[in-house]
């Protein structure tokens, strides 16, 4: 997969008002070079058209752009692949029906990590670094403790998220991260683009 460095996931509830073609929009013009469709409404009529507008808009700009839960819809939309968490469809079975798309899968231990890497995911989600209300069922914040783990352990590309603002970012990168993830500090921002460029500007600091 193309690498990446600013991962941005939807989350309409943040930014009434506004849609979300503008916001992922201005998050690419800020630097985003993966956006996930994050949608758990489980209205899949609605999903497939907003993942056809993402779609649309993500090949304009050349960005990555990835569905959760759904390989249905990544399919029939053909997004770049597919994120899945540790209750979602399997991982080898997944990897029948996409193909080589990319699939990324969400790790929250070490042996997650290292089971995912061994059979065959293209990335993997490290989190929740911090609390985050973003997500209903999440499980308690591994810290970056576990970032540093990964750096040790795990060779294929890791994204840190849960959490992660601009005040604290800079901790994930310490603890070797080089690819973050964030939902509630990009979409719920009054200057998405600014948010965006100021993460770059982090990640590019190291
Ligand atoms: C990049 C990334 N990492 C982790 C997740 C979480 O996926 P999952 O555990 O399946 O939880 P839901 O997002 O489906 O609630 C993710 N979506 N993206
Ligand atoms: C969707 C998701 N998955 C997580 C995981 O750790 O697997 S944390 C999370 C929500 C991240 O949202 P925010 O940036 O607003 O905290
Ligand atoms: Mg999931």
């Amino acid at each position: 997969m193309k690498d990446f460095r600013l991962y941005a996931i939807t989350g309409e509830q943040f930014h009434p008002g506004r849609s979300m073609i503008e916001v992922m929009e201005e998050a690419i013009k800020g630097g985003v070079d993966i956006i996930q469709l994050r949608d758990k409404s489980g209205d899949k009529a609605v999903i497939t058209e907003k993942a056809k507008a993402l779609r649309e808009l993500t090949r304009k700009y050349g960005v990555t752009f990835i569905v959760n839960d759904y390989i249905d819809i990544a399919m029939e939309v053909d997004a770049d692949g597919i994120h899945l968490g540790q209750g979602d469809v399997p991982l080898l079975e997944a990897r029948k029906m996409v193909g080589n798309k990319i699939i990324g899968i969400s790790t929250h231990a070490i042996a997650e990590a290292l089971l995912a890497e061994q059979q065959g995911a293209d990335y993997i989600g490290v989190g929740p670094i911090y609390p985050t209300a973003t997500k209903v069922d999440v499980v308690d914040p591994v810290t970056i403790a576990y970032v540093r783990e990964v750096v040790k352990e795990v060779s294929i590309p890791f994204v840190a998220i849960g959490g992660i603002k601009l005040h604290n970012v800079d901790d994930v990168i310490q603890a070797g991260a080089t690819r973050i993830c964030a939902v509630s500090e990009i979409v719920g921002s009054d200057d998405v683009k600014g948010v965006c460029e100021a993460f770059i500007r982090k990640l590019e600091r190291g």
